[in-house]
């Protein structure tokens, strides 16, 4: 069954609409510093202003832990979508409170507002149902119907995304929709040679990606901070960086099915390692199987793939036909570190069938260096969320919208 549509909720003038995105975007010092997320949510929620609707935005930022936390707070979010919006736009400075009551009964017909972070209430992420529900139920008294269009979370099982939309008549937004039509096409049938390239810093998420992505893919590409996991398994140092220590095994049991089905899996050979976690770090490049240890004891700090890796890995992005890249391949946030996280971006432009970058950094990434989402195939707002699309897995945020 397909998704169900915005025009499914019949019409929506003068009704509050819920509308679930993700506007989880990089700060630096309370400034949005890449608002690609808050861009794609545009059309749907242009879509709804100019029905009539009254629309009240919800969104988490980051993992604050189920309590207030000013470095979380959506407002210099709801900000930036008022001057892309052309238009003043609420904000609530809670998500169920009185503010956010006042916020949504001072809203006119075509008007706007922004509540503040799901996540500073702990009934978000609960692991207890009931305790979703309820929260769920405290949103829900906020509209008639709820729209969700927060693709890069629909993979995640939480009342927003999920008890939300059963509580309400609910209909997914353009950009779920968007998105659902080029993964898709991922999915059922990539043009071979099919290569998926890993990174990022949310190692535990996507190690457990791998094992479903084994059967599908012909090559995978392993940079950013998982790959130290990669080459602890298989005994070498890595100092102080990112490691999971307790996917040891499971990393080795990768390795040997991706062996025994033909399945390359490419590790770096080459890393740059810093002193500390630093823009300005002393830094040199490594053989990945040597690591050494820092400077006076202290333990060196993996924070990019070496350029003997970022060429290998160029070369094997573009001379495949189908790519999905997700993570960046080192802290490309500081300049010194960027030179594996750009190597693969341009190889991923050459790719003569479909080249997809996901993920909220990812996207920020290539943006930052430079790139332009017209360069690629398709730019994905989701990472982990793409990711277990591709893995052919149920996604809660899908499901419970009419996806099968
Ligand atoms: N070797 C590394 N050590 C620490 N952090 C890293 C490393 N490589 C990449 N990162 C960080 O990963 C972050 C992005 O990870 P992630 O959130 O998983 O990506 P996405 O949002 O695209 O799914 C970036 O902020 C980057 O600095
Ligand atoms: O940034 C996100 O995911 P991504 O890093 O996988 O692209 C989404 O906003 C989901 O956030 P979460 O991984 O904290 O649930």
């Amino acid at each position: 069954m397909a998704l169900r549509t915005i025009e499914s909720l019949g019409d929506l003038s003068g009704r509050r609409v819920i509308v679930r995105c993700d506007l989880n975007v990089p700060l630096t010092d309370g400034v949005v510093t890449d608002d690609g997320r808050i861009r794609a949510s545009l059309p749907t929620l242009n879509a709804l202003l100019h029905r009539g609707a009254k629309v009240v935005v919800i969104s988490h930022l980051g993992r604050p832990e189920g309590a207030p936390d000013e470095r979380y707070s959506l407002r210099p979010v709801a900000q930036r979508l008022s001057e892309l919006l052309g238009a003043p736009v609420a904000f609530a400075s809670d998500t169920v409170g009185a503010s956010a009551a006042d916020a949504v009964r001072g809203l006119a017909d075509g008007g706007i507002a922004v509540l503040e972070n799901l996540r500073f209430n702990p009934g978000e992420t609960s692991k207890d149902a009931a305790e979703r529900q309820a929260f769920a139920d405290a949103l829900a008294t906020f509209g008639d119907a709820m729209v969700s269009d927060g693709f890069g979370v629909v993979h995640r099982k939480q009342a927003s995304v999920y008890e939300l939309a059963q509580t309400l008549p609910s209909a997914a937004g353009s950009l779920i929709s968007a998105e659902t039509d080029v993964l898709d096409r991922l999915t059922e049938r990539p043009e071979r040679p099919y290569t998926v390239v890993l990174g990022g810093s949310k190692v535990s998420d996507k190690l457990g990606v791998i094992a479903h992505l084994l059967p599908r893919v012909d090559r995978l590409l392993i940079g950013g901070g998982m790959l130290f996991t990669f080459l602890a398994a298989q005994g070498h140092k890595v100092g102080a960086s990112l490691l999971e220590a307790d996917q040891l095994d499971t990393v080795r049991g990768y390795l040997a099915e991706a062996e025994q089905r033909g399945v390359q899996i490419v590790l770096p050979t080459d890393v740059v390692v810093a002193e500390r976690f630093a823009a300005d770090a002393p830094h040199s490049v490594q053989r990945a199987d040597a690591l050494e240890e820092g400077p006076a004891g202290a333990s060196g700090l993996g924070l990019d793939i070496g350029p003997e890796t970022a060429a290998r890995f160029a070369e094997l992005v573009a001379s495949s036909t189908t790519v999905f890249w997700n993570g960046p391949m080192g802290v490309f946030e500081f300049p010194a570190f960027a030179g594996g996280t750009r190597a693969v971006a341009e190889a991923l432009t050459r790719v003569s069938g479909l080249g997809v970058v996901g993920g909220g950094d990812s996207a920020a990434a290539v943006r930052a260096l430079g790139f332009t989402d017209d360069d690629f195939g398709h730019v994905s707002t989701g990472g982990g969320a793409s990711l277990e699309f591709l893995e052919g897995k149920k996604l809660p945020g899908l499901e419970v919208l009419g996806w099968q």
